[in-house]
């Protein structure tokens, strides 16, 4: 495995127990890790956990009792915040804010270059839209606007919840294009029902399944 040790293990969850309402975990005594390269599409039934998996790795959700660790750090830590990516499933757009103006305003957020940001947003087939108001975007172009926003810069984990859903072909390819580009250096955790066919999945984690299996090679 290559790569500073920070990175061998993108994802570490041990004895996790957690939720959001008091009595009624999501998550029992959960255990898991994911490497820190490739892409690892984590599926399972409606309600299984995938998004929560996903609030817990963004240290937005706190465990209850066990650990959470991205990229060698504490989810809740602010330090992990520069390492991780998390791109949930509803856009949170300023409706009266362009295109242009919130990859300008999350660039400066995630410490990354505006004109890469621009750049990356034609090629996901916005270039029309740079001027448009959120508010006017259609879902697939406020989904691709708000995926961009979301993988800025440089990072060891990236953790995407459904991100193809509502993407054209152009969008898919992109996506699917920039996806094995991370998964070279990067850790992709992909939560997805089913991963279209441009995308390379490297393995696959059933959340929920009885004996909680470790990913395994697909
Ligand atoms: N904000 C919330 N408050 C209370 N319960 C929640 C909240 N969000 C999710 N849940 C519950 O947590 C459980 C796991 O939900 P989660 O959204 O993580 O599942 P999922 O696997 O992502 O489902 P889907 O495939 O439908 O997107 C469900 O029982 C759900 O009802």
């Amino acid at each position: 495995m290559r790569g500073t040790p920070h990175s061998l293990t993108a994802v570490d969850i041990v004895d996790l127990t957690a939720g959001y309402e008091r009595g009624k975990p999501v998550f029992l005594g959960f255990s898991v890790s994911f490497p820190g390269r490739g892409t690892t599409q984590v599926r399972g039934r409606n309600g299984s956990g995938k998004s929560t998996l996903a609030e817990l790795c963004s240290g937005y959700l706190k465990p209850w009792s066990g650990t959470v660790t991205v990229a060698g750090r504490d989810a809740g830590h602010p330090s992990a915040r520069a390492h991780r990516r998390v791109c949930r499933t509803e856009p949170a757009l300023y409706p009266n804010l362009t295109a242009r103006d919130h990859l300008s305003f999350a660039s400066r957020s995630a410490g990354a270059d505006p004109a890469a940001a621009h750049e990356r947003a034609r090629e996901y087939g916005l270039g029309d839209w740079m001027s448009a108001e959120a508010k006017a975007l259609s879902t697939g172009n406020r989904r691709k606007l708000w995926l961009v926003m979301c993988t800025l810069g440089a990072f060891d984990v990236a953790i995407l919840d459904e991100p193809f859903n509502g993407l054209d072909d152009q969008g898919r390819d992109r996506l699917a294009d920039e996806m094995r580009e991370w998964s070279e250096r990067a850790a992709v955790l992909l939560i997805a029902h089913a991963a279209p066919a441009e995308a390379t999945v490297d393995a696959a984690f059933d959340l929920g399944a009885p004996d909680q299996p470790k990913p395994e090679e697909s």
